[in-house]
């Protein structure tokens, strides 16, 4: 890779996700320019392109890797097709953002990693936005400086407006939660080391047969507590939320007072109705970021071993949800490399 030049970007799977990648690629960050976009439907992956500058299309992920002016790749196909991506890229030795979940499960996320060492240097960064969200930036360094005394719990909301026809109960876990799994080991600083989750009666306004919404509560190794109401029809917006309670005080953030309007006897704001929206400032740095760590040759923010943690808590959450009860987590040894 010429340092000098622009980053070229591979983005793979062009759906939601993808296509504001390569936006925010070709129109929002300096230092990189999307080389090539990857779809098994090439025709989303020829719309998707069309406009960007010297762009290649290609339906073959292996293709696009092996391009000359391709030096990093951004996975942001399904979950299940992330392994195989990661595997094709590590062949190329080529940094990637990897969208969330690194991968469905903690053995292909464990074959990931494994094969990660092997190359002997890291290459993954996963997509967990949330640490580069101003608020949630804002509630770690309070925890952090120790002004409120010790966490002892935190309480998080999770509410979309509609699943996509796809979505399966225990994705509301594996795909949905992934986020505030990441979230409490982040902020908090420790891993989870078990999960419980509550089954109320379903909302008529979820699919049928979707076990919406859950309650999951997150054992930690510090001994808090971190539960999640995961509600994924709600039907009126996107929120995420999170307090935490400490020794000395709470600190709450998600609520969205950005603006209040009062007027003609109402008073309130507006709420967001998905993920672009309210974590779009999250992107853009996340992004901003990771190109900068690229161009000097590192890997920073979350990587391979928060994915598969990540993974490891939500397979045993998910064990929960069938048993309708509490898993543990097994997580293997930390290994050198994520030390
Ligand atoms: N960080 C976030 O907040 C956030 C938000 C939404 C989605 N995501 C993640 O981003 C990823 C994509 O989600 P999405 O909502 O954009 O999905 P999507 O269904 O809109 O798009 C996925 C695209 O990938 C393509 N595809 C499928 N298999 C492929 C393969 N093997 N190779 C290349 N392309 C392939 C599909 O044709 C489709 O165009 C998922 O991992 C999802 O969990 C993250
Ligand atoms: O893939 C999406 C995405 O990760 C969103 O940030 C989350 O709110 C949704 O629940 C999930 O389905």
């Amino acid at each position: 890779m010429n340092r000098r030049a622009p980053l070229g970007v591979a983005v793979v799977g062009a759906g939601r996700m993808g296509a504001d990648h390569v936006r925010r690629i070709d129109r929002v960050i300096d230092g990189a320019r999307v080389a090539a976009v990857v779809d098994v439907d090439a025709e989303r992956a020829g719309a998707v392109a069309a406009g960007v500058d010297g762009c290649a299309v290609h339906t073959d992920p292996a293709a696009a890797m092996a391009a000359a002016d391709v030096d990093a790749v951004i996975v942001a196909s399904p979950g299940p097709a992330h392994e195989a991506a990661l595997l094709t890229a590590f062949e190329h030795d080529l940094p990637v953002l990897c969208e969330k979940p690194l991968t469905p499960d903690a053995a292909s996320a464990l074959r990931v990693m494994e094969a990660e060492q092997a190359l002997g240097h890291r290459r993954v960064q996963v997509g967990f936005m949330r640490r580069y969200d101003a608020e949630y930036a804002r509630l770690r360094a309070l925890l952090s400086s120790g002004r409120l005394g010790r966490p002892l719990m935190l309480h998080n909301r999770h509410r979309n407006v509609a699943s996509p026809p796809f979505f399966t109960s225990s994705m509301l876990i594996s795909d949905s939660v992934a986020h505030e799994v990441d979230a409490t080991r982040w902020l908090l600083g420790h891993e989870i080391t078990a999960v419980t989750v509550l089954r109320p009666t379903p909302s008529s306004g979820a699919p049928e047969g979707l076990r919406d919404p859950q309650f999951v509560v997150l054992e930690t190794d510090g001994g808090a507590l971190s539960d999640v109401e995961v509600f994924v029809n709600c039907g009126f917006g996107y929120q995420v939320q999170a307090e935490a309670v400490c020794e000395r005080g709470t600190a709450r953030i998600g609520d969205g007072h950005a603006l209040v309007t009062q007027t003609a006897g109402h008073w309130g704001g507006a709420i967001a109705q998905d993920w672009t929206e309210r974590f779009d400032q999250a992107y853009d740095a996340e992004l901003r970021a990771w190109v900068e760590a690229t161009r000097r040759g590192e890997v920073t923010g979350p990587g391979t071993w928060d994915g598969y943690a990540a993974a490891a808590v939500c397979e045993a959450g998910v064990r929960a949800l069938e048993n309708g009860g509490r898993a543990e987590v097994d997580l293997v040894e930390k290994p050198a490399l994520y030390r």
